[in-house]
């Protein structure tokens, strides 16, 4: 089943001379199952991409559906329910709120999405154990290594069981072994059938994807395979 998709998606950015054609025609379509990485130079529109699809930004033409449902066409309450319920965002910068424990963070999503109590709280749980954490689910996010702080982040992306996730760059502050595990989480997410996209200069990490989306000014230049395969990727030098 479709999850996303992005048809002929434009995005300008500023006015007259500050004008930047951020997305030239963009369609991208990405199933239940799958995770797509999205690699290009700086500049090339990737978190432009990414905001769209997730419904914090909108395009200046084309459209997104996000499971047959048209995000432009939504109120914007419908439209933060739906980012609520079935959409998981990933940040760089983790984004988590430092006054909440891990557990509460993770929780979160659904309490504001009016779940009761006791069933949030059991979700938080086992998305907190799903990444491995549950030992620290009451630690505050300021005494928790950069890769849980990600993992945490990650356990409040898929909490609730949000169908579509979206990760953009998350490995970009971690060492190289911890982003490697924050990567394949997102590919277990994916095999349990949710759908991923995920923003990374690391080709190593793009492996872990189906299909590797390359940008360059706005537009995709080749849609492809990854050229490694997971098992060839292991043998690679660290
Ligand atoms: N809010 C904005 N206002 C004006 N220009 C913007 C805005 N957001 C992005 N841009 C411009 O749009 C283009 C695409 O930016 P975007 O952040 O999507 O690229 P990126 O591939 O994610 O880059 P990076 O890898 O550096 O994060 C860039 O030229 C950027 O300067």
């Amino acid at each position: 089943m479709t999850v996303l998709r992005l048809s002929e998606v434009h995005r300008t950015h500023g006015r007259g001379e500050a004008r930047v054609h951020a997305l030239r025609g963009v369609d991208l379509t990405v199933g239940t199952g799958e995770l797509v990485a999205v690699m290009g130079p700086s500049g090339s529109g990737k978190s432009t991409l990414l905001n769209i699809a997730g419904g914090l930004d909108v395009p200046s033409s084309g459209s997104v559906e996000v499971e047959n449902t048209a995000l432009t066409a939504l109120s914007r309450r419908k439209l933060a329910r739906l980012r609520r319920r079935a959409i998981g965002y990933v940040f760089q910068d983790f984004n988590l709120i430092r006054s909440l424990t891990a557990h509460e963070n993770v929780a979160l999503p659904l309490e504001l999405d009016g779940v009761p109590p006791r069933k949030s709280r059991a979700a938080a749980t086992q998305a907190l154990t799903d990444v491995g954490l549950s030992d620290l689910a009451d630690r505050f996010p300021d005494s928790m290594s950069g890769g849980q702080q990600q993992r945490v982040a990650i356990a409040r992306a898929v909490v609730g069981e949000r169908r579509l996730i979206l990760a953009d760059e998350p490995t970009g502050a971690l060492d190289s072994r911890t982003g490697e595990t924050v990567v394949k989480l997102l590919r277990q997410r994916c095999d349990a059938g949710a759908a991923g996209v995920l923003v990374t200069h690391d080709a190593r990490h793009a492996g872990w994807a189906d299909r590797v989306v390359f940008l360059r000014d706005g537009a995709i230049v080749d849609a492809s395979t990854p050229l490694l395969g997971v098992d060839s990727l292991l043998e690679l030098p660290r």
